[in-house]
């Protein structure tokens, strides 16, 4: 498992951006499509600020959710409003709105997940479970990645792509999240984290490999790449 120590952020996001420009030009050359996962989190300014430096056919990319709150796209707190007003609204980059498969708000998170669901079958239709070409994840301080929280009971879910949460022990509760079997089959993983608060949790996933549901982003046949400046990366050996 490649785990890539910068100096700082700003390297953080040159990093992550060259994995992205690589893997979206082998995929654009293999199947003549790009697709994505993005979360929500830091990594959205990671993207706004890494992506418009990238050289891609954007019109090839179609990006999907990891995992999104159940809020209105106004509201602060939504990972999709977020890369709407950093992305597209401010024009840095050329990708359009119906580029990203939203997620449906106003429904509950039942519906919002069963509706994602099969939005992301249209893209892998027959397919046992899909193979995303790359997922850009993140890191919480508490271990978590998607929305799948450390001692949730969905860390064991293994028929849904998608699944619900209404009891997110970081608000807001209501979101919907991909599964780590969706998750562990993408060609490509990048968990990008930056900063001394997440030092001691890199630690308990990378050293001590402890359960968490950070430590669980293993793709079978994939890549898992792990980048994190000085701060994060405080205690692994250099
Ligand atoms: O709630 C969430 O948190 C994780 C981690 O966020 P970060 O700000 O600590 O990087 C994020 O990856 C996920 O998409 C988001 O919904």
């Amino acid at each position: 498992m490649p785990v890539i120590i910068v100096e700082n952020k700003e390297k953080v996001i040159e990093k992550l951006s060259e994995i992205i420009e690589k893997t979206a030009a082998s995929s654009i050359s293999k199947h003549g499509k790009f697709l994505v996962g993005f979360s929500g989190g830091s990594l959205a300014p990671f993207l706004a600020t890494g992506l418009p430096k990238i050289k891609t056919d954007f019109s090839k990319w179609t990006i999907f959710f990891c995992d999104e709150r159940l809020v209105p796209v106004n509201d602060p707190d939504s990972t999709f409003g977020l890369y709407k007003k950093t992305l597209i609204d401010s024009g840095a980059v050329p990708l359009k709105e119906d580029q990203f498969v939203q997620i449906k708000q106003g429904v509950s998170a039942e519906e919002a997940a069963t509706a994602y669901e099969n939005k992301v079958k249209e893209f892998f239709p027959n397919e046992k479970l899909p193979v995303f070409d790359l997922l850009l994840l993140g890191m919480g301080p508490d271990g978590h990645t998607c929305s799948l929280f450390p001692g949730h009971k969905l860390l064991n879910e293994t028929s849904r792509w998608i699944a619900p949460i209404t009891d997110s022990p970081k608000p807001p509760p209501s979101r919907v999240t991909m599964t780590f079997p969706v998750v562990n089959n993408a060609d490509v993983c990048a968990i990008a984290a930056s900063g001394k608060e997440k030092a001691d949790m890199i630690k308990r996933v990378l050293v001590d490999k402890e359960n968490l549901p950070a430590a669980r982003v293993q793709p079978a046949s994939g890549n898992v790449y792990w980048i994190v400046d000085k701060d994060a990366g405080l205690h692994l050996n250099k």
